[in-house]
């Protein structure tokens, strides 16, 4: 008998769509490893005690998740806080170079550790979002130039997305895939 397909629900918040093309490729990703996924943005997400797992992610402004996340995660805490849940962001930080731009990006910011810490995600994980020069005023360019900015445009890393759901799925032990056939 063919083993039950895994549930997963991938949740996300965005304002101007990157997080969202980076949940629909994780979720084609984990359909593609045999799970039955659902993706929806979180004012739609699905009824999560439905799910095996939950991947959950937000674009990151002003050092917070989107209102959206925040207040879905606060209403939500305690069923992600005993779900199976990874969580990602979508912002700057991973885009930064140099010695003090890597270190910079490193740090979780205090409100989004706090959102991270009251459910107890299996692992959180930033990735680089869009950044787009023209609508960045001359002041916020210094400070982001400063800070280890280098980049603008669009400054995903698919290579680094797949392979963090390709370790979702090999922890929630979804089968090897037959071909790699997804493009962002
Ligand atoms: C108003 C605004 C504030 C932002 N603040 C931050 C921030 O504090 N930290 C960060 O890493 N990225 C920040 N960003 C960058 C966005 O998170 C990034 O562009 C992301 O790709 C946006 O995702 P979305 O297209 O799903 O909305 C900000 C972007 C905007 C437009």
């Amino acid at each position: 008998m063919e083993p039950e397909r895994k549930r997963i629900a991938v949740v996300y918040a965005t304002a101007q769509g990157s997080t969202r093309d980076i949940a629909e490729f994780i979720g084609a990703e984990l359909t593609a490893r045999g799970a039955r996924v659902e993706v929806a943005d979180v004012a739609h997400a699905p009824e999560l005690s439905r799910f095996d797992a939950v991947v959950i992610g937000s674009a990151i402004h002003n050092r917070d998740f989107l209102p959206d996340a925040v207040s879905y995660i606060q209403e939500h805490r305690r069923q992600l806080a005993k779900s199976d849940v990874w969580m990602f962001s979508v912002g700057l930080g991973p885009a930064l170079v140099g010695p003090i731009g890597r270190r910079i990006g490193r740090l979780v910011p205090t409100k989004i550790a706090a959102l991270r810490d009251s459910i107890h995600p299996r692992e959180y994980r930033p990735f680089a979002g869009h950044y787009e020069r023209a609508g960045v005023d001359l002041f916020a360019r210094a400070i982001y130039r400063t800070m280890g900015g280098a980049r603008y445009g669009d400054l995903r890393d698919w290579a680094a997305i797949r392979e963090w759901a390709s370790d979702v799925a090999a922890e929630l032990h979804l089968p090897e895939p037959k071909s790699s056939t997804i493009q962002p």
